[in-house]
């Protein structure tokens, strides 16, 4: 039977209304950021609904315009990525990579949100299915090691899902590169996966710099250690909210 938003309680009906506002705007970081073309990328994250509410996430509309998107038009989709009776129009179709992220969430419990771009510089490197090395200290601090790739997946339902979560399950890095497609990132929430997304393709388009002009060494592994827990506990302005 299909979930309507109207039936759950009030305080769910409230985190989905703020999730979807959230999510909303944070699909405009990625035009502003230079991570897309036309509208090929997408952002979700979980409502953090209470306990005995379905679990949910938000997910932008497949192929509508950045500029055309609103919190309204934002799609409710439970874990098993099924669309919500959730207000909007019944042919408004949810992001075709709906299933890859529906299945992160189920199977990474501490992920929040979810980002897939097809920002130019990663997605060369994913052209290649090279990994980037870890050679700068925003690579140490942010991604914990070199950014891998993943397998290559057909779109449209979970397997580039199982490709993340097999991928990332064990990395210290939120990002990956899948194998001749682009990026995924994963964060906390929405909004940390949005920052690493434009982090990867800024190390990813200053490692292919760097490589045109010289061989760019790898950092010590105790060096990337020692960055990581800095940058991941100490940095910015309160223990563990880098941002
Ligand atoms: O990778 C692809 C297609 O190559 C998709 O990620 C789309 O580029 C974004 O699709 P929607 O989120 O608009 O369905």
């Amino acid at each position: 039977m299909t979930i309507s938003l109207q039936d759950l309680s009030p305080q769910a009906q409230q985190e989905v209304a703020a999730t979807r506002e959230t999510v909303a705007a944070l699909h405009a970081e990625l035009p502003r950021n230079d991570l897309v073309v036309w509208t090929a990328g997408n952002v979700s994250q979980r409502v953090d609904t209470d306990d005995g509410a379905p679990e949910l996430f938000v997910i932008k509309p497949s192929g509508v315009s950045y500029d055309e998107l609103s919190a309204a038009s934002m799609v409710v989709c439970t874990l098993d990525g099924e669309k919500i009776d959730d207000g909007t129009a019944a042919d408004l179709q949810p992001s075709s990579d709906t299933a890859a992220h529906a299945y992160v969430y189920r199977h990474m419990p501490n992920v929040g949100g979810v980002v897939h771009t097809h920002s130019t510089y990663a997605t060369a490197w994913a052209a290649r299915a090279e990994p980037i090395p870890c050679v700068l200290t925003m690579m140490a601090d942010e991604f914990g090691g070199d950014i891998p790739v993943g397998p290559f997946a057909l779109i449209g339902d979970d397997s580039i899902g199982h490709g993340i979560v097999e991928t990332l399950r064990d990395s210290r890095s939120p990002a990956v590169l899948m194998n001749r497609h682009g990026p995924f990132t994963i964060g906390k929430d929405a909004r940390a996966a949005v920052k690493a997304a434009v982090l990867c393709e800024e190390v990813a388009r200053t490692v292919h710099f760097a490589r045109q002009y010289g061989d760019p060494q790898r950092l010590e592994q105790r060096d990337i250690d020692a960055l990581f827990a800095r940058y991941q506990n100490v940095y910015g302005q309160q223990k563990g909210t880098a941002s």
